[in-house]
């Protein structure tokens, strides 16, 4: 024990784990904040989250806590690491507590609904506390086996990045510091959806010069509607912009990428989501997705085909032909801000 103040994690997933991991590496005392007693119990008693990182030793540094309000009490930096259909429900009765603190977001998700993004729901919730976001290609099990890995803190606060920074930089972690929050977090977000396409076009036995045309057209087309959104098209040729899709979409370690493969190899997606058995944001993202980029009047093919596949009972054969057969564009005409 060190007479510094722990820092805490809440969700007791893939990631929240990994984080936790990480920060207590560093030296830092880690409250890991998860709802379920028993899974609590187990990593105290064995030191392993067995459903959701088999395998990886949960470092000494870490204390599993199931008290949220006490949790919240003992610590200023709060890394919130649960899904986002999650997010709100779980901190709105603790609003109160959050004043002051520094609430750094992982989860990378959009809000059905309100189309807010995850720190906005935190600001929304806690209006008097300092706001990150943390974003980049960091799949939960690499961070967790200390592959070399890099990262992006997203805040107006500089002070929050620099802290941030301090508390997350190790041996094998290096953070980046940015202050486009929003253009990080959506990043984050959107790709998720190109993901799940990678997934698919990977189990139908596509190619490599695919994968790339999907990587590059979905680079094109996030960035779009980012610029639309307001966002920095700069930010996406960062980590968390095209770093994070160059990932998700190629490493069957993604869960996004994972429900896309079953999908391709003919599964509903339920029995997708089931097989899973964890989260995969892309599922939701695209329903809110889909909706803003036709209120918004944004083109997005890739968006409104896979759309078309998951909920509208189009073939994927039927899609991958309107595709092609899609009128000639411009190669890189998404950087400009005119013409939309
Ligand atoms: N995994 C990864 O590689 C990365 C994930 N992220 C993001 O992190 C976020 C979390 O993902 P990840 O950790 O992977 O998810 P997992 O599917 O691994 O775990 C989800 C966790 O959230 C908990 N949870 C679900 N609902 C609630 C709730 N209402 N209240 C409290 N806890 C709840 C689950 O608890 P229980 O087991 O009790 O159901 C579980 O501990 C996602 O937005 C993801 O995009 C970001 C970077 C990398
Ligand atoms: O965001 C991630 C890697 O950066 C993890 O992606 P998945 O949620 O698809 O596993």
């Amino acid at each position: 024990m060190t007479d510094k103040q722990p820092i805490a994690v809440l969700g007791g997933g893939s990631f929240g784990t990994a984080i936790a991991n990480l920060l207590a590496e560093n030296g830092q005392q880690v409250l890991h904040w998860m709802r379920d007693p028993e899974q609590a119990a187990a990593i105290k008693n064995d030191r392993e989250n067995p459903r959701y990182l088999k395998g990886i030793k949960i470092h000494s540094g870490v204390e599993p806590v199931t008290d949220l309000s006490a949790t919240l009490a003992q610590c200023q930096m709060i890394f919130v690491a649960l899904p986002s259909s999650a997010l709100r429900q779980a901190l709105q009765p603790v609003a109160d507590q959050l004043k002051g603190k520094m609430l750094v977001s992982t989860t990378k998700g959009i809000e059905a609904n309100t189309f807010l993004l995850m720190s906005q729901i935190l600001e929304d919730i806690a209006p008097e506390a300092r706001i990150g976001v943390l974003s980049g290609p960091n799949l939960a099990r690499e961070v967790a086996e200390n592959a070399l890995t890099a990262s992006v803190v997203a805040s107006e606060d500089e002070d929050l990045c620099r802290q941030v920074q301090a508390a997350l930089h190790g041996r094998t972690f290096r953070v980046y510091a940015s202050s486009d929050r929003f253009g990080v977090e959506l990043g984050g977000a959107l790709k998720n959806v190109y993901a799940i396409i990678a997934g698919m076009a990977a189990a139908m036995g596509m190619g490599e010069n695919t994968k790339s045309m999907l990587i590059t057209r979905a680079l094109a087309e996030m960035t779009r509607f980012a610029v639309k959104l307001g966002a920095n098209p700069m930010t996406f040729l960062g980590l968390a912009g095209v770093g994070d899709l160059i990932v998700t979409c190629s490493s069957s370690k993604s869960r996004n990428y994972q429900v896309g493969y079953a999908l391709g190899e003919g599964l509903t997606l339920e029995a997708a989501v089931a097989r899973l058995g964890e989260v995969a944001e892309g599922v939701n993202t695209i329903k809110v997705l889909k909706a803003k980029a036709e209120e918004m009047q944004v083109y997005m093919p890739l968006v409104t085909g896979l759309h078309a596949i998951l909920f509208e009972g189009r073939t994927l054969d039927q899609v991958i032909g309107a595709l092609m057969r899609g009128e000639p564009k411009t190669d890189v005409d998404f950087i400009s801000t005119s013409g939309f």
